[in-house]
């Protein structure tokens, strides 16, 4: 039987005055799942995983994050949750140090807990001899896994990754989903954005968008099986060439 899911979304929709950016979008992500969500620029990913993190409100339905609807209780979403931009919110002023412990303050952890944690992330990361640089110094590869590192240093049950692999170069695309999958083993969900295909195929399930509009939601296998083509690539230039 399959477990209650993490994420549960019902008919969401959010208009900016007349244009829909998200229409009627309707899902579930289940616990551990790494949930890849694609689309074209426009498509409307930010503005849906804006609203799942409790950033802001849906113009029609709902989404239950973690339990709680993100209508009514954003609060709550917000503490047991993880979030990278794709600017990897990371402070360029601060050191790899002081942005943990910053970081680590602002998620409410105990000085103690965040020094523990601060060491097993420097030795996971192998960066203990960084971490007096300022981030602005550090190279863009070593940023990224950093703000991945960051946004789950306070155990949350999700973590959302907006375009989290932009500007980085392929060899470190592939350390960082092995990050990816380390955080998914430990039971996190991982629900993120994306515009490179290839990393599609990485994911448990992928669910693509076009103005605004789920076209297809599936495993990647299935789906390149069920649209008789070789890659997830192939599969979205059919769905977009079907909607033309
Ligand atoms: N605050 C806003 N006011 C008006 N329109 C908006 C607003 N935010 C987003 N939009 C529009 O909604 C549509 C979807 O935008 P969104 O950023 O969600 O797309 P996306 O799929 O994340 O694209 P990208 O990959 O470029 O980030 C776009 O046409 C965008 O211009």
């Amino acid at each position: 039987m399959q477990s209650e899911p993490i994420i549960s979304v019902k008919n969401l929709t959010k208009k900016f005055g007349h244009f829909t950016a998200n229409d009627a979008l309707t899902f579930n992500v289940y616990p551990g799942e790494i949930f890849g969500f694609l689309g074209a620029n426009g498509a409307g990913k930010t503005t849906a995983m804006r609203i799942l993190c409790g950033l802001s409100k849906p113009t029609g339905g709902d989404a239950y994050v973690a339990g709680y609807s993100v209508k009514k209780s954003s609060e709550a979403i917000k503490k047991r949750i993880g979030y990278m931009s794709q600017k990897f919110s990371l402070y360029e002023d601060l050191t790899v140090e002081e942005n943990i412990r910053f970081y680590g303050g602002i998620y409410g952890l105990k000085r103690k807990d965040i020094m523990n944690r601060m060491e097993e992330l420097l030795d996971r990361l192998g960066i203990q001899s960084i971490r007096h640089q300022i981030i602005r110094s550090v190279p863009t590869g070593w940023r990224q896994k950093l703000a991945f590192s960051i946004a789950i240093l306070h155990k949350p049950v999700i973590v959302f990754l907006d375009e989290p692999t932009g500007g980085v170069d392929p060899a470190a695309r592939r350390q960082f989903w092995e990050l990816i999958y380390e955080a998914a083993d430990n039971g996190i969900t991982v629900f993120f954005t994306t515009h490179y295909m290839d990393e599609a195929e990485y994911c448990d399930r992928v669910c693509i968008m076009t103005e605004g509009r789920i076209v297809a939601l599936d495993t990647p296998d299935n789906l390149i099986k069920w649209h008789q083509c070789n890659t997830i690539e192939d599969v979205f230039i059919k769905l977009a060439r079907n909607r033309e």
